[in-house]
Protein backbone atom coordinates (compact mmCIF):
# COMPACT_ATOMS: atom_id res chain seq x y z
CA UNK A 1 0.00 0.00 0.00
CA UNK A 2 0.99 3.69 -0.86
CA UNK A 3 2.32 5.76 1.78
CA UNK A 4 -0.81 8.27 2.78
CA UNK A 5 0.47 12.05 2.64
CA UNK A 6 -1.07 14.42 5.05
CA UNK A 7 -3.03 16.51 3.43
CA UNK A 8 -5.31 13.38 3.63
CA UNK A 9 -6.48 14.83 7.04
CA UNK A 10 -8.10 17.91 5.73
CA UNK A 11 -4.81 20.48 5.44
CA UNK A 12 -5.68 20.53 1.51
CA UNK A 13 -8.44 20.13 -0.95
CA UNK A 14 -8.13 20.92 -4.46
CA UNK A 15 -9.60 20.19 -7.82
CA UNK A 16 -7.46 18.66 -10.28
CA UNK A 17 -8.54 18.23 -14.11
CA UNK A 18 -6.32 15.28 -15.74
CA UNK A 19 -6.15 15.26 -19.66
CA UNK A 20 -5.24 11.90 -20.73
CA UNK A 21 -4.31 11.09 -24.42
CA UNK A 22 -3.37 7.72 -26.24
CA UNK A 23 0.75 8.30 -25.61
CA UNK A 24 3.74 8.34 -27.90
CA UNK A 25 7.23 6.70 -27.30
CA UNK A 26 9.80 8.33 -25.42
CA UNK A 27 11.93 8.45 -28.70
CA UNK A 28 11.66 7.67 -32.29
CA UNK A 29 14.01 4.69 -32.19
CA UNK A 30 12.78 0.90 -32.15
CA UNK A 31 14.37 0.63 -28.36
CA UNK A 32 11.64 2.87 -27.55
CA UNK A 33 8.72 1.66 -29.42
CA UNK A 34 9.49 -1.87 -28.28
CA UNK A 35 7.63 -0.88 -24.72
CA UNK A 36 5.50 1.48 -26.08
CA UNK A 37 4.18 -1.38 -28.83
CA UNK A 38 4.07 -3.92 -26.00
CA UNK A 39 1.87 -2.35 -23.67
CA UNK A 40 -0.49 -0.81 -26.20
CA UNK A 41 -1.31 -3.84 -27.91
CA UNK A 42 -0.98 -6.22 -24.84
CA UNK A 43 -4.48 -4.39 -23.73
CA UNK A 44 -7.63 -6.05 -24.25
CA UNK A 45 -9.58 -3.83 -25.32
CA UNK A 46 -7.38 -3.03 -27.86
CA UNK A 47 -6.52 -6.56 -29.05
CA UNK A 48 -9.92 -8.37 -28.73
CA UNK A 49 -8.79 -12.21 -29.78
CA UNK A 50 -7.74 -15.10 -26.98
CA UNK A 51 -5.27 -13.98 -25.34
CA UNK A 52 -2.86 -16.80 -26.11
CA UNK A 53 -2.97 -16.67 -29.70
CA UNK A 54 -2.35 -13.00 -29.63
CA UNK A 55 0.63 -13.57 -27.25
CA UNK A 56 2.49 -15.55 -29.86
CA UNK A 57 1.71 -13.26 -32.35
CA UNK A 58 3.04 -10.21 -30.61
CA UNK A 59 5.51 -11.34 -29.08
CA UNK A 60 6.68 -13.76 -32.10
CA UNK A 61 6.30 -11.38 -35.22
CA UNK A 62 4.96 -7.64 -34.26
CA UNK A 63 7.56 -7.08 -31.26
CA UNK A 64 9.94 -8.26 -34.00
CA UNK A 65 9.40 -6.16 -36.87
CA UNK A 66 6.85 -3.48 -36.05
CA UNK A 67 9.24 -1.52 -33.60
CA UNK A 68 11.55 -0.46 -36.46
CA UNK A 69 9.23 0.27 -38.97
CA UNK A 70 7.07 2.25 -36.83
CA UNK A 71 10.33 4.18 -35.14
CA UNK A 72 11.33 5.35 -38.86
CA UNK A 73 7.53 6.57 -39.18
CA UNK A 74 8.11 8.22 -36.17
CA UNK A 75 11.54 9.83 -37.17
CA UNK A 76 10.19 11.82 -40.15
CA UNK A 77 7.33 13.24 -37.85
CA UNK A 78 9.87 13.90 -34.66
CA UNK A 79 9.93 17.75 -33.62
CA UNK A 80 13.41 19.12 -31.73
CA UNK A 81 11.10 19.48 -28.48
CA UNK A 82 9.81 15.72 -28.79
CA UNK A 83 6.64 13.98 -29.95
CA UNK A 84 4.03 16.06 -31.43
CA UNK A 85 0.85 14.32 -29.54
CA UNK A 86 3.18 14.67 -26.14
CA UNK A 87 4.08 18.89 -27.08
CA UNK A 88 0.30 19.87 -28.10
CA UNK A 89 -1.29 17.78 -25.17
CA UNK A 90 1.31 19.61 -23.12
CA UNK A 91 0.41 23.23 -24.40
CA UNK A 92 -3.23 22.41 -23.86
CA UNK A 93 -3.15 21.61 -20.30
CA UNK A 94 -0.80 24.66 -19.71
CA UNK A 95 -3.44 26.86 -21.74
CA UNK A 96 -6.36 24.84 -20.18
CA UNK A 97 -4.82 25.94 -16.84
CA UNK A 98 -4.64 29.71 -17.70
CA UNK A 99 -8.30 29.63 -19.06
CA UNK A 100 -9.33 27.96 -15.54
CA UNK A 101 -7.46 29.64 -13.69
CA UNK A 102 -10.25 33.04 -14.69
CA UNK A 103 -12.78 31.19 -14.01
CA UNK A 104 -12.56 28.81 -10.72
CA UNK A 105 -11.07 30.22 -7.44
CA UNK A 106 -9.15 28.70 -6.05
CA UNK A 107 -7.08 27.79 -9.69
CA UNK A 108 -7.70 23.58 -10.44
CA UNK A 109 -4.69 21.88 -10.67
CA UNK A 110 -4.02 20.80 -14.44
CA UNK A 111 -1.91 18.07 -15.50
CA UNK A 112 -2.13 15.71 -18.48
CA UNK A 113 -1.17 12.04 -18.67
CA UNK A 114 -0.85 9.23 -21.35
CA UNK A 115 -2.62 6.00 -21.04
CA UNK A 116 0.51 4.76 -22.96
CA UNK A 117 4.00 5.73 -21.97
CA UNK A 118 5.28 8.56 -20.40
CA UNK A 119 4.40 10.91 -18.47
CA UNK A 120 1.90 8.06 -17.40
CA UNK A 121 -1.34 8.03 -15.64
CA UNK A 122 0.15 6.17 -12.35
CA UNK A 123 3.01 9.35 -11.91
CA UNK A 124 0.73 11.94 -12.60
CA UNK A 125 -2.46 11.00 -10.31
CA UNK A 126 0.10 10.15 -7.47
CA UNK A 127 1.33 13.81 -8.03
CA UNK A 128 -1.97 15.37 -8.95
CA UNK A 129 -2.68 13.49 -5.04
CA UNK A 130 0.69 15.04 -3.18
CA UNK A 131 -0.43 18.48 -4.35
CA UNK A 132 -3.68 18.31 -2.34
CA UNK A 133 -6.66 17.28 -5.27
CA UNK A 134 -9.14 15.40 -3.49
CA UNK A 135 -11.50 15.53 -6.45
CA UNK A 136 -10.28 14.91 -9.87
CA UNK A 137 -11.90 15.27 -13.56
CA UNK A 138 -10.53 13.03 -15.57
CA UNK A 139 -10.43 14.23 -19.25
CA UNK A 140 -9.76 11.70 -22.45
CA UNK A 141 -8.91 13.29 -25.13
CA UNK A 142 -10.91 11.54 -27.75
CA UNK A 143 -14.06 13.42 -29.52
CA UNK A 144 -15.24 10.01 -30.30
CA UNK A 145 -15.86 7.34 -27.45
CA UNK A 146 -14.24 3.76 -28.36
CA UNK A 147 -13.65 1.38 -26.46
CA UNK A 148 -9.97 0.77 -27.56
CA UNK A 149 -9.08 4.65 -26.57
CA UNK A 150 -11.07 6.45 -23.88
CA UNK A 151 -12.31 3.22 -22.42
CA UNK A 152 -8.75 1.92 -22.22
CA UNK A 153 -7.55 5.42 -20.42
CA UNK A 154 -10.72 4.77 -17.98
CA UNK A 155 -9.84 1.50 -17.53
CA UNK A 156 -6.07 2.37 -16.83
CA UNK A 157 -7.19 5.27 -14.33
CA UNK A 158 -9.29 3.09 -12.21
CA UNK A 159 -6.57 0.34 -11.85
CA UNK A 160 -4.53 3.29 -10.02
CA UNK A 161 -7.56 4.18 -7.95
CA UNK A 162 -7.91 0.54 -7.22
CA UNK A 163 -4.32 0.85 -5.14
CA UNK A 164 -4.91 3.60 -2.91
CA UNK A 165 -6.71 3.56 0.20
CA UNK A 166 -8.06 7.22 0.21
CA UNK A 167 -9.00 7.69 -3.34
CA UNK A 168 -9.65 11.48 -4.60
CA UNK A 169 -13.83 11.85 -5.98
CA UNK A 170 -13.66 11.01 -9.45
CA UNK A 171 -15.96 12.87 -12.59
CA UNK A 172 -15.36 10.92 -15.81
CA UNK A 173 -15.37 12.78 -19.79
CA UNK A 174 -17.05 10.05 -21.73
CA UNK A 175 -17.10 11.93 -25.23
CA UNK A 176 -17.53 15.20 -26.68
CA UNK A 177 -18.04 13.86 -30.23
CA UNK A 178 -21.41 16.17 -31.10
CA UNK A 179 -20.82 19.27 -28.80
CA UNK A 180 -21.62 22.45 -30.44
CA UNK A 181 -18.28 24.01 -29.17
CA UNK A 182 -16.14 21.31 -30.58
CA UNK A 183 -17.59 21.69 -33.92
CA UNK A 184 -18.06 25.24 -34.71
CA UNK A 185 -14.03 24.68 -33.43
CA UNK A 186 -13.54 22.64 -35.70
CA UNK A 187 -15.24 24.72 -38.59
CA UNK A 188 -13.55 27.64 -38.19
CA UNK A 189 -9.83 25.89 -37.92
CA UNK A 190 -11.59 24.69 -41.76
CA UNK A 191 -12.50 28.16 -42.67
CA UNK A 192 -9.30 29.49 -41.64
CA UNK A 193 -7.55 27.21 -43.52
CA UNK A 194 -9.54 27.86 -46.85
CA UNK A 195 -9.70 31.52 -46.16
CA UNK A 196 -5.69 31.18 -46.72
CA UNK A 197 -5.34 28.07 -49.16
CA UNK A 198 -8.58 28.44 -50.94
CA UNK A 199 -11.15 25.40 -50.90
CA UNK A 200 -10.92 21.81 -52.49
CA UNK A 201 -12.98 19.46 -54.44
CA UNK A 202 -13.88 17.66 -51.73
CA UNK A 203 -12.81 17.18 -47.79
CA UNK A 204 -11.96 13.88 -46.91
CA UNK A 205 -12.98 13.95 -42.82
CA UNK A 206 -10.55 10.89 -41.65
CA UNK A 207 -10.98 9.61 -38.45
CA UNK A 208 -9.13 6.52 -36.74
CA UNK A 209 -10.02 3.12 -37.60
CA UNK A 210 -11.37 0.17 -35.39
CA UNK A 211 -11.87 -3.49 -36.33
CA UNK A 212 -15.29 -3.91 -37.94
CA UNK A 213 -16.48 -6.60 -35.44
CA UNK A 214 -16.50 -3.70 -32.65
CA UNK A 215 -19.39 -2.03 -33.88
CA UNK A 216 -21.38 -5.11 -34.48
CA UNK A 217 -20.66 -5.50 -30.70
CA UNK A 218 -22.06 -2.40 -29.76
CA UNK A 219 -19.09 0.26 -29.44
CA UNK A 220 -20.65 3.57 -30.22
CA UNK A 221 -17.64 5.08 -31.96
CA UNK A 222 -18.96 4.65 -35.43
CA UNK A 223 -21.80 6.35 -35.16
CA UNK A 224 -19.90 9.04 -33.34
CA UNK A 225 -18.10 9.66 -35.88
CA UNK A 226 -21.27 9.44 -38.59
CA UNK A 227 -22.40 12.36 -35.89
CA UNK A 228 -19.53 14.65 -36.17
CA UNK A 229 -19.00 14.36 -39.86
CA UNK A 230 -23.02 15.34 -40.15
CA UNK A 231 -22.50 17.86 -37.65
CA UNK A 232 -19.53 19.35 -39.10
CA UNK A 233 -20.33 19.55 -42.59
CA UNK A 234 -23.92 21.30 -41.75
CA UNK A 235 -21.64 23.68 -40.34
CA UNK A 236 -19.76 24.12 -43.07
CA UNK A 237 -22.70 24.03 -45.57
CA UNK A 238 -21.24 21.04 -47.34
CA UNK A 239 -22.96 19.26 -50.07
CA UNK A 240 -23.45 15.47 -49.84
CA UNK A 241 -20.69 15.44 -52.79
CA UNK A 242 -18.42 17.56 -51.39
CA UNK A 243 -17.06 15.82 -48.26
CA UNK A 244 -16.80 11.77 -47.37
CA UNK A 245 -16.15 10.27 -43.80
CA UNK A 246 -13.36 7.60 -43.50
CA UNK A 247 -11.56 5.52 -41.74
CA UNK A 248 -7.70 5.04 -41.32
CA UNK A 249 -4.57 3.53 -39.60
CA UNK A 250 -5.91 -0.48 -39.80
CA UNK A 251 -3.91 -2.60 -38.22
CA UNK A 252 -3.75 -6.24 -38.90
CA UNK A 253 -5.53 -8.04 -41.66
CA UNK A 254 -9.35 -8.20 -40.03
CA UNK A 255 -11.89 -5.87 -41.28
CA UNK A 256 -12.05 -2.01 -40.19
CA UNK A 257 -14.41 0.04 -40.86
CA UNK A 258 -14.66 1.38 -44.07
CA UNK A 259 -14.24 3.33 -46.53
CA UNK A 260 -10.65 3.12 -45.86
CA UNK A 261 -8.92 6.50 -46.41
CA UNK A 262 -5.87 5.02 -48.38
CA UNK A 263 -8.40 3.76 -50.65
CA UNK A 264 -10.47 6.94 -50.84
CA UNK A 265 -7.31 8.73 -51.59
CA UNK A 266 -6.36 6.20 -54.56
CA UNK A 267 -9.91 6.26 -56.14
CA UNK A 268 -10.50 10.14 -56.33
CA UNK A 269 -6.91 10.29 -57.54
CA UNK A 270 -7.50 7.81 -60.49
CA UNK A 271 -10.66 9.63 -60.99
CA UNK A 272 -8.19 12.84 -61.55
CA UNK A 273 -10.03 14.83 -58.64
CA UNK A 274 -8.56 18.62 -58.63
CA UNK A 275 -8.05 18.87 -55.44
CA UNK A 276 -8.82 17.07 -51.91
CA UNK A 277 -8.15 18.37 -48.55
CA UNK A 278 -8.38 15.89 -45.60
CA UNK A 279 -8.86 16.57 -41.84
CA UNK A 280 -9.23 14.50 -38.99
CA UNK A 281 -11.69 15.17 -36.71
CA UNK A 282 -10.59 12.76 -34.11
CA UNK A 283 -7.44 13.76 -32.89
CA UNK A 284 -7.98 17.32 -30.92
CA UNK A 285 -3.72 16.75 -31.49
CA UNK A 286 -1.25 16.64 -34.68
CA UNK A 287 0.01 13.34 -34.28
CA UNK A 288 2.26 10.20 -36.09
CA UNK A 289 -1.20 9.32 -37.95
CA UNK A 290 -1.74 12.78 -39.25
CA UNK A 291 1.47 14.13 -40.21
CA UNK A 292 2.81 10.71 -41.49
CA UNK A 293 0.01 8.80 -42.46
CA UNK A 294 -2.08 11.68 -43.66
CA UNK A 295 -0.01 14.13 -44.89
CA UNK A 296 3.01 12.05 -46.02
CA UNK A 297 1.33 8.85 -47.08
CA UNK A 298 -1.59 10.08 -48.14
CA UNK A 299 -0.68 13.06 -49.67
CA UNK A 300 1.45 10.65 -52.07
CA UNK A 301 -1.16 8.13 -52.34
CA UNK A 302 -3.54 10.20 -53.92
CA UNK A 303 -0.41 12.17 -56.16
CA UNK A 304 0.56 8.74 -57.55
CA UNK A 305 -2.97 7.70 -58.33
CA UNK A 306 -3.04 10.97 -60.35
CA UNK A 307 -4.58 13.50 -58.21
CA UNK A 308 -3.28 17.01 -58.64
CA UNK A 309 -3.17 18.90 -55.11
CA UNK A 310 -3.24 17.51 -52.09
CA UNK A 311 -3.98 19.11 -48.90
CA UNK A 312 -3.29 18.31 -45.03
CA UNK A 313 -5.35 20.41 -42.41
CA UNK A 314 -4.13 20.39 -39.07
CA UNK A 315 -5.70 19.39 -35.90
CA UNK A 316 -7.27 21.69 -33.62
CA UNK A 317 -3.58 21.88 -31.58
CA UNK A 318 -3.30 25.30 -29.46
CA UNK A 319 -6.25 26.90 -31.78
CA UNK A 320 -7.83 29.20 -29.67
CA UNK A 321 -11.76 28.27 -30.02
CA UNK A 322 -10.89 24.53 -29.04
CA UNK A 323 -8.82 25.59 -26.11
CA UNK A 324 -12.41 27.78 -25.12
CA UNK A 325 -14.67 24.91 -25.20
CA UNK A 326 -11.84 22.76 -23.78
CA UNK A 327 -12.41 25.39 -20.75
CA UNK A 328 -16.34 25.51 -20.97
CA UNK A 329 -16.10 21.69 -20.79
CA UNK A 330 -14.10 21.15 -18.05
CA UNK A 331 -15.68 23.85 -16.45
CA UNK A 332 -18.99 22.33 -16.95
CA UNK A 333 -18.26 18.62 -15.40
CA UNK A 334 -16.63 20.84 -12.49
CA UNK A 335 -20.12 22.26 -11.66
CA UNK A 336 -21.20 20.51 -9.18
CA UNK A 337 -17.72 20.56 -7.26
CA UNK A 338 -17.71 24.44 -7.21
CA UNK A 339 -18.46 25.96 -4.19
CA UNK A 340 -17.54 23.20 -2.03
CA UNK A 341 -14.49 23.92 -0.83
CA UNK A 342 -14.08 23.70 2.94
CA UNK A 343 -13.15 26.91 5.12
CA UNK A 344 -10.25 28.12 6.32
CA UNK A 345 -11.21 27.79 9.43
CA UNK A 346 -12.52 23.89 9.23
CA UNK A 347 -9.17 23.04 7.11
CA UNK A 348 -7.63 24.76 10.39
CA UNK A 349 -9.49 22.57 12.58
CA UNK A 350 -8.70 19.70 10.29
CA UNK A 351 -5.08 20.06 10.56
CA UNK A 352 -5.19 20.80 14.40
CA UNK A 353 -6.81 17.45 14.74
CA UNK A 354 -4.26 15.47 12.51
CA UNK A 355 -1.39 17.63 14.67
CA UNK A 356 -3.05 16.05 17.92
CA UNK A 357 -3.43 12.27 16.44
CA UNK A 358 0.33 12.51 15.71
CA UNK A 359 -0.54 12.37 11.74
CA UNK A 360 1.19 14.56 10.61
CA UNK A 361 4.12 17.24 12.25
C1 LIG B 1 -8.34 8.50 -31.95
C2 LIG B 1 -8.53 7.39 -31.26
C3 LIG B 1 -7.82 6.14 -31.43
C4 LIG B 1 -8.40 4.88 -31.52
C5 LIG B 1 -9.86 4.55 -31.45
C6 LIG B 1 -7.34 3.95 -31.72
C7 LIG B 1 -7.52 2.57 -31.88
C8 LIG B 1 -6.51 1.65 -32.23
N1 LIG B 1 -5.19 1.92 -32.51
C9 LIG B 1 -4.52 0.76 -32.80
C10 LIG B 1 -3.15 0.61 -33.13
C11 LIG B 1 -2.19 1.65 -33.10
N2 LIG B 1 -2.44 3.00 -32.98
C12 LIG B 1 -1.26 3.69 -32.94
C13 LIG B 1 -1.09 5.05 -32.78
C14 LIG B 1 -2.08 5.97 -32.42
N3 LIG B 1 -3.42 5.70 -32.23
C15 LIG B 1 -4.09 6.84 -31.82
C16 LIG B 1 -5.45 6.99 -31.54
C17 LIG B 1 -6.39 5.95 -31.56
N4 LIG B 1 -6.16 4.62 -31.71
C18 LIG B 1 -3.11 7.88 -31.76
C19 LIG B 1 -3.40 9.30 -31.32
C20 LIG B 1 -1.88 7.36 -32.15
C21 LIG B 1 -0.60 8.12 -32.41
C22 LIG B 1 0.37 8.18 -31.27
C23 LIG B 1 1.54 9.07 -31.53
O1 LIG B 1 2.54 8.80 -30.86
O2 LIG B 1 1.58 9.99 -32.34
C24 LIG B 1 -0.17 2.75 -33.01
C25 LIG B 1 1.31 3.05 -32.86
C26 LIG B 1 2.01 3.49 -34.05
C27 LIG B 1 2.20 2.36 -35.02
O3 LIG B 1 3.03 1.49 -34.79
O4 LIG B 1 1.43 2.35 -35.99
C28 LIG B 1 -0.75 1.48 -33.14
C29 LIG B 1 -0.02 0.16 -33.25
C30 LIG B 1 -5.46 -0.30 -32.68
C31 LIG B 1 -5.12 -1.76 -32.90
C32 LIG B 1 -6.70 0.26 -32.34
C33 LIG B 1 -8.02 -0.35 -32.08
C34 LIG B 1 -8.31 -1.60 -31.96
FE1 LIG C 1 -4.35 3.88 -32.82
FE1 LIG D 1 -22.89 3.74 -37.07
Amino acid sequence: MLPEPAYQHGTLSKIGVLLINLGTPDAPTAKALRPYLKQFLSDPRVIEIPRWIWWLILHGIILNTRPRKSAEKYAQIWMPEGSPLKIHTEQQARLLARSLEERIKPAPIVEFAMNIGNPSIAHVLQHMKERGCDRILAFPLFPQYASSSSGSAIDSLFSELKKMRNIPAVRTVKHFHDHPGYIAALAQNIRDYWAEHGKPDKLILSFHGVPRKTLDKGDPYHCECQKTGRLLAEALELDAEQYQVCFQSRFGNAKWLTPYTAVTLKELGKLKTQRVDVVCPGFVSDCLETLEEIAIEGKKTFIEAGGQEFHFIPCLNEHHDWIKVLSDMAYTHLQGWLGSEPTEEEIEQSRNLALEMGAIE
